[in-house]
């Protein structure tokens, strides 16, 4: 099955590491096949699109990213999330799937308590998460099961390959479950199979 699918990778990036994970995400995506929007929820500094809600209309899967905040996601990626508001109450944002990645400075720094922030969003859209868990071999190594999550340490760390290798098995798994949700999925106004 090689159905076509669309993915948005949506992110905020401060620093640029969760920006560098966005990348490496996209990019595995790409070479899996997606067609794919790389939308930061504000203007990129090279003059790139921001993120909108219609971003997520056109997507098949939506991979979100933020940095962790006092264990929560950033205020300018939660000013996106609220402005999904018509998109919601349409059922315009349900049966894709979401997948949600991280970063913090320290170590288990708010990391899955951040990423669940963001699912508590996807389970009101009526999402299908796909996590990435312990699938592959290399989420030994990056350790969550609940989404690539990156530590900084005090921003001395930059995005190595164990981060890398995790972000490209969570792209991979929700291209592939990408293609099976569109499969099956029900325009939810007209109960109708799209
Ligand atoms: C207001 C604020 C709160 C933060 N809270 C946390 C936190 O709770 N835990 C943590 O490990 N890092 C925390 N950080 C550090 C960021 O998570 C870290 O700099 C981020 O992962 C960098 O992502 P970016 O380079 O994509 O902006 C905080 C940073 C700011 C500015």
């Amino acid at each position: 099955m090689n159905t076509a699918v669309n993915v948005a990778v949506v992110h905020y990036s401060r620093t640029g590491h969760v920006a560098e994970i966005a990348r490496e995400i996209a990019e595995t995506a790409e070479k899996a096949g997606a067609d794919v929007r790389l939308r930061p929820v504000e203007p990129a500094p090279d003059g790139g699109p921001a993120a909108a809600p219609d971003d997520l209309l056109w997507a098949d899967a939506v991979i979100m990213g933020s940095p962790t905040r006092f264990g929560n996601i950033a205020g300018e990626l939660k000013l996106f999330l609220d402005s999904l508001g018509d998109a919601w109450r349409k059922g315009l944002l349900a049966d894709k799937v979401y997948s949600a990645f991280t970063s913090t400075s320290s170590a288990h720094g708010g990391q899955e308590t951040t990423l669940h922030a963001l699912m508590t969003s996807f389970h009101h859209f009526g999402g299908i998460l796909v996590p990435p868990g312990y699938t592959h071999p290399d989420k030994f190594a990056d350790g969550n099961p609940y989404g690539t999550a990156h530590c900084t340490a005090g921003a001395t760390r930059p995005v190595d390959d164990t981060t890398r290798n995790a972000a490209r098995v969570q792209a991979e798994r929700v291209v592939r479950f990408a293609r099976a949700v569109k499969a099956v999925r029900t325009d939810h106004r007209t109960g109708k199979e799209e």
